[in-house]
């Protein structure tokens, strides 16, 4: 895909806030009211929120926004957006920190920098009976700081951010941008071709390919060699057992 990344996207609107509670609840509040899509960016949230129902601390100067749009497709297809945002963060990224940035992801929407999270996805959809009528996408990026230790769950992966691992000082503004042209473009190319191309991409992107991983759902935890992601977008761990298909869970490197 090429790195131009440079221009604001044609038809998506953009709302950038002081300080909300969640730009989560910001992007429902809007969503009856929007033409297109649009993202929200706030400077504060007061209550965010990351996967799984846990906070999400957000230091001073860190990126918050959500996208909210209509999404095609029922909830199988709107929950592989969870892989188009990783892509289109990893190149926003990408784009701003140049090619030495050692950037990669990990299952399923997680950005690392230098191995440790600088960014987390949350995808939320509205509607009524199983009909999306929009997808909400928050991102939280660790652009000036990372979380202190003691917010940290036991046994969560250490959190890094751009500045400390990079010396970089980035505006979520200077994000937004890239950010928002990287997802319009890599949205288009899997409404258009499908999940194909988006898996490629992601794959090549993946952290721990190829190696063991632990993978801990709400009731199980398996052990394997990470293989690869099925269409579905489930993690293929080879284990002592056979290979098996995870949904959801969280991994352990
Ligand atoms: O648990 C995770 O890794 C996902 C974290 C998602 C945080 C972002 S910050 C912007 C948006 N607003 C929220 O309240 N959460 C998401």
């Amino acid at each position: 895909m090429s790195t131009d990344l440079g221009t604001w996207p044609e038809g998506v609107a953009r709302h950038v806030l002081a300080r909300v509670e969640t730009t989560m609840a910001e992007a429902s509040r809007l969503a009856p009211h929007l033409a297109g899509p649009a993202w929200i960016l706030a400077h504060e949230q007061t209550a965010a929120r990351g996967r799984r129902g846990r906070p999400w601390r957000m230091p001073p100067g860190n990126f918050a926004a959500t996208l909210v749009f209509h999404p095609p497709g029922g909830p199988a297809h709107a929950a592989l957006y969870s892989f188009v945002a990783a892509l289109a963060l990893d190149e926003a990224l990408g784009y701003l920190l140049g090619p030495a940035a050692r950037l990669s992801i990990k299952w399923p929407n997680d950005v690392l920098l230098n191995g440790g999270k600088i960014a987390g996805i949350l995808l939320e959809s509205l509607g009524i009976g199983g009909q999306i009528s929009h997808l909400t996408v928050g991102i939280g990026v660790n652009l000036a700081a990372a979380p202190p230790p003691a917010d940290l769950e036991p046994g969560a992966m250490a959190p890094v951010s751009v500045a400390g691992e990079t010396g970089l000082t980035i505006t979520p503004e200077e994000l937004l941008t890239p950010l928002a042209a990287a997802f319009d473009r890599r949205a288009r190319q899997f409404e258009t071709y499908g999940f194909a191309p988006i898996r490629t991409a992601w794959l090549a992107r993946a952290a721990r390919l190829g190696e063991k991983v632990i993978a801990r759902t709400t009731t199980e935890t398996h052990e394997g060699v990470f293989e690869t992601i099925d269409e579905s977008g489930a993690m293929i761990l080879r284990t002592a057992h056979g290979p098996r298909a995870i949904a959801a869970a969280d991994v352990f490197f």
